[in-house]
């Protein structure tokens, strides 16, 4: 395959079940060698998207391509290049974790057998091992595993962590990392974990309402955006309609902003702005600060609406 295309290209795609929209005009593209970080909320859309891309779902509107290819026409040319974990434990429990290997071995053209032993030591796996008889954590590792050992050009890992400890966590992660590092490798990284998220990935899209809210590197994160936070009269603040202001939020006495620092030449200008009497302190805005801010501002407005606003306040 060639790799002269993004890794991942999704145009205007949306998707509804029944009347209920999942997917809203999402455009996103992932290039070769990124390591993507897809975060959202509960039931904010990031499955879905991820069941576009392994060919589970046909777009009825806008299109999808991976690796160059429609996941839905060449499923089997795709997905020999694809490693997938699903969010789900979905592994056979009747299998051993020598028969699993034996199965997907067969399945994959670039198997690697000695890639395979490496990752059996390393995951403590044991191959004569019922995936039945294992924890939660140890039936992940097997299904990462079996994900990572046919060397994929993209690997797609779906809250691969969810209900994991931190040991089997840093494992996925370790694999994670380690797997990008190989030569143009491209990993997509759904997760609640913001901080697991910040550790491992190099761009960050945050997914609410399916709606694609922003993509951003995480290195930019810091000096693209930053988090006022001061003492309260917010609703005076709020009516004053500033430039760049989004999510903002009400802890006790004190309020918080985060602010597109594109909107002001310094901060010295942003302060003033503000009246420097109301600023505490104006900070690096954090990848988690930067996530609860975008998912609650949905509609990315540039001034804070009014009505929010007084939700903060009351
Ligand atoms: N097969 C389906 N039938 C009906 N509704 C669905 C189906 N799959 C997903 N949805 C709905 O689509 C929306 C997005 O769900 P999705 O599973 O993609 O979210 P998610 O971000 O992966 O959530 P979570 O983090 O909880 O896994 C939700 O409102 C969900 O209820």
């Amino acid at each position: 395959m060639s790799v002269s295309h993004p890794a991942i290209e999704i145009d205007h795609l949306s998707c509804a079940f029944r009347r209920s929209e999942a997917l809203h005009d999402v455009t996103l593209s992932i290039p070769t060698g990124c390591v993507f970080g897809l975060v959202g909320l509960n039931g904010a859309g990031k499955t879905t998207l991820i069941r576009h891309l392994i060919g589970g779902l046909r777009p009825r509107t806008g299109r999808v391509r991976v690796l160059g290819e429609d996941p839905t026409q060449t499923p089997e040319s795709v997905m020999q290049h694809v490693g997938y974990v699903a969010e789900e434990d979905v592994l056979p429990r009747w299998m051993r974790v020598g028969e699993l290997i034996d199965f997907m071995r067969a399945l994959y053209r670039n198997w690697d057998d000695q890639l395979c032993d490496k990752l059996l030591e390393q995951f403590s796996l044991d191959r004569s091992t019922k995936l039945a008889d294992m924890s939660k954590g140890g039936r992940a590792r097997a299904g990462l595993l079996v994900a990572l050992a046919h060397r994929p050009q993209l690997l797609i890992l779906d809250e691969p962590s969810y209900g994991l400890d931190p040991i089997a966590r840093q494992d996925i992660l370790e694999a994670v990392v380690r797997t990008a590092s190989d030569e143009g490798r491209t990993v997509l990284f759904s997760s609640h974990l913001l901080d697991e998220v910040s550790r491992v990935c190099d761009t960050v899209g945050v997914i609410g309402g399916g709606r694609l809210l922003e993509v951003i590197a995480t290195e930019q994160l810091p000096e693209r955006y930053c988090e006022v936070v001061g003492e309260l009269s917010i609703d005076d603040l709020a009516q004053r309609e500033l430039p760049g202001f989004f999510g903002w939020q009400n802890r006790g006495r004190e309020w918080s902003v985060a602010v597109d620092r594109r909107a002001y030449p310094d901060e010295a200008t942003l302060r003033r702005e503000i009246g420097g009497e109301l600023v505490h302190e104006v900070r690096p805005l954090s990848l988690e600060r930067w996530f609860s801010a975008r998912v609650n501002d949905r509609e990315l407005a540039t001034i804070p609406r009014t009505p929010a606003v007084e939700e903060l306040s009351a």
